[in-house]
């Protein structure tokens, strides 16, 4: 029986044990280690999943989750090095850890997997990036992918490119909520009552990312059919334009990416 442990459960820990639970993983191949204990008892109660020592997780699973944040790392690895053995996968989800990084803290043998996962994952629509370390084979890619497809999307990309993917689908969910709050608190600024406007804006989000997928058509066609001839849309984005919120997303995100490369130095 193959076990999957999962170190760190905070945010992105549950995430990803709740997808495995609802894609039909059986409680008794999952293994959890978690610093505090409140939390652990939360998880033990609500998945009925075994909390456990993350030494004793790392030992007994044959693929082992790291998902405490890239400054908990290198303490993380050091405490469970002395329980791993050649053969074994490492699918780190941390933003800015290098596989290097892992590979270097790790006995000889043990393959590691980088992830970029993000959090729409908890309703099943996650996006993953993945990519190998130097000593991972296709089986085990394979392994870390069907791990992540439980809760979305996968795409395999060279670990030089993780940072920018970081940047985008790993932080982008909260650049789009914030784009929605700005838009809800828009709404009240213009007189709607805050249950219209969230409800306006919610299912405006909905329709138009529906539309992306569905259609396949280019987003700048498709924001040329809103926009019509002297009218609102125009008007709006004309304001956008003015206020640079297309050279504040490409700083916004060039700063993401920047963050990301310093988190690998500990910083
Ligand atoms: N939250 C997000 O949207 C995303 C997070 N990530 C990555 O996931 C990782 C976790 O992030 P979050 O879940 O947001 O953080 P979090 O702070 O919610 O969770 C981290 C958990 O790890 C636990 N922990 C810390 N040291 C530990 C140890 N030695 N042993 C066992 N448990 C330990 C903490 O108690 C906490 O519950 C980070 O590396 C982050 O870069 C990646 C993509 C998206
Ligand atoms: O903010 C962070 O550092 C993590 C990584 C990507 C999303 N959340």
């Amino acid at each position: 029986m193959k076990q999957t442990a999962i170190l760190g459960a905070g945010v992105m820990g549950e995430t990803l044990l709740s997808g495995l639970v609802r894609a039909g993983r059986r409680v008794d191949q999952l293994l959890v280690g978690e610093k505090r204990n409140e939390r652990a008892q939360e998880l033990e109660e609500r998945y009925g999943v075994a909390v456990v020592g993350n030494a004793d997780a790392a030992a007994k699973a044959d693929t082992v989750a790291l998902v405490v944040k890239p400054q908990d790392m290198a303490d993380l690895l050091d405490e469970i090095a002395p329980s791993l053995r050649a053969g074994q996968l490492l699918v780190s989800l941390a933003a800015g850890i290098t596989t290097g990084f892992i590979e270097s803290r790790v006995p000889d043998g043990v393959a590691v997997v980088r992830v970029m996962p993000n959090t729409p994952a908890l309703v099943d629509e996650g996006m993953a990036a993945v990519s190998p370390g130097s000593h991972c084979s296709e089986e085990q890619l394979a392994e870390a992918e069907s791990l992540m497809s439980s809760v979305g999307r996968v795409v395999r990309i060279p670990e030089r490119q993780q940072d920018a993917v970081t940047a985008i689908s790993g932080s982008g969910p909260a650049y789009i909520f914030f784009v929605v709050e700005s838009m809800i608190e828009a709404g009240v600024h213009l007189g709607l009552p805050r249950a219209t406007a969230t409800e306006l804006v919610i299912q405006t989000l909905v329709g138009s990312a529906k539309m992306l997928r569905e259609t396949g058509t280019h987003p700048t066609v498709l924001r040329e059919q809103v926009t019509s001839p002297g009218g609102t849309t125009a008007s709006a984005l004309r304001e956008l334009e003015v206020h640079r919120v297309r050279a504040a997303f490409l700083a916004a995100m060039e700063s993401a990416r920047d963050r990301s490369r310093e988190l690998a130095e500990g910083d």
